[in-house]
């Protein structure tokens, strides 16, 4: 078969937005470790507009084949306190039999200050019903405050931390996922302090960097915080600002971890659900002005 032929019978690629704000799904292409640039382009491109892109029928992907295709957007990295998948390099798995149930709106990792850019997340096992996650689009967030709250979200600084009350949090949670939480994922206290709001590295876009790792905001008390955070929460994921998807095994899903917060609904009892995830090394978060996230301590 000559080259030409090859192109001409390669599938069409399709990037079909789903909602008003937020998320895409594609077609028409294998994620492997040696898709070809032009293609990754065109991921690259979809990811910085719609946020959250959707892939079906991935099932032909392993834990090294996913980590391979992960090198082709960024730099993996590892989990900074949980361990790695066995036999990976940067694995994280999420077991909901061993408490892994993302079941509060977050960003991935914003405790640290370099936190993932990206994440690349793999549906291994579903259960028949429920299980579905859910993103919310942080710039649009931003883009929907009034102008008063826009100038108030410029001038406030937030801790992150991984160090919160997971018990009180979620007073259904097995000991063991109570357990796990305080000897493994806290472990190690990280604490970063970041701005409100965050100018997106790549699109210049502002974003609202809040979530459930956020402890306080600086220089209020415990109750202005909580008031403040639960404000801007409401925008962040008011439904017309979101979208939900419904998992199928081999379904791969990439989002802006600079522009999203996401919610793993926590509906399938004792069902058995089980993810990978790759995280790509992200950059210090800047806001408006050019100020810096900084370590707290
Ligand atoms: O289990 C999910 O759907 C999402 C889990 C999560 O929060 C993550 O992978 O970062
Ligand atoms: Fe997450």
């Amino acid at each position: 078969m000559s080259i030409l032929n090859e192109k001409e019978n390669k599938t069409k690629v399709e990037v079909k937005q789903v909602s008003g704000r937020i998320g895409a799904v594609v077609t028409g292409i294998k994620l492997t470790g040696s898709l070809d640039e032009e293609t990754t382009k065109i991921v690259e491109n979809a990811l910085l507009k719609h946020k959250v892109l959707f892939f079906r029928n991935q099932t032909h992907l392993t834990d090294s084949e996913q980590e391979a295709f992960a090198r082709l957007l960024g730099e993996p990295i590892s989990h900074p306190t949980v361990p790695v998948k066995e036999g990976t390099k940067h694995i994280l798995e999420l077991d909901s039999d061993k408490g892994g149930r993302a079941d509060a709106w977050h960003t991935d990792v914003t405790f640290t200050i370099d936190y993932p850019k990206i994440t690349i997340l793999r549906s291994v096992k579903v259960p028949e019903f429920g299980g579905d996650t859910v993103w919310a689009n942080t710039v649009e967030a931003y883009e929907h405050l009034p102008e008063s709250l826009k100038t108030l979200a410029q001038q406030l600084w937030a801790v992150h931390s991984n160090d919160f009350d997971y018990a009180a949090r979620r007073p259904t949670a097995k000991k063991e996922a109570v357990e796990r939480y305080k000897n493994v994922f806290a472990s190690k206290v990280i604490e970063t302090e970041h701005p409100v709001v965050r100018t997106h590295p790549e699109t210049g876009e502002q974003t609202l960097l809040l979530g459930s790792f956020v402890k306080r905001i600086s220089g209020l008390s415990s109750s202005a915080s909580a008031h403040l955070i639960a404000l801007f929460q409401e925008y962040i994921t008011k439904l017309e600002n979101t979208v939900r998807w419904q998992w199928q095994e081999g379904d791969v899903v990439i989002w802006d971890n600079r522009a999203t917060q996401h919610y793993a609904i926590n509906d399938y009892e004792g069902a058995h659900r089980v993810m990978s995830r790759v995280t790509l090394k992200g950059s210090i978060p800047y806001n408006i002005v050019g100020e810096e996230s900084k370590p707290y301590s």
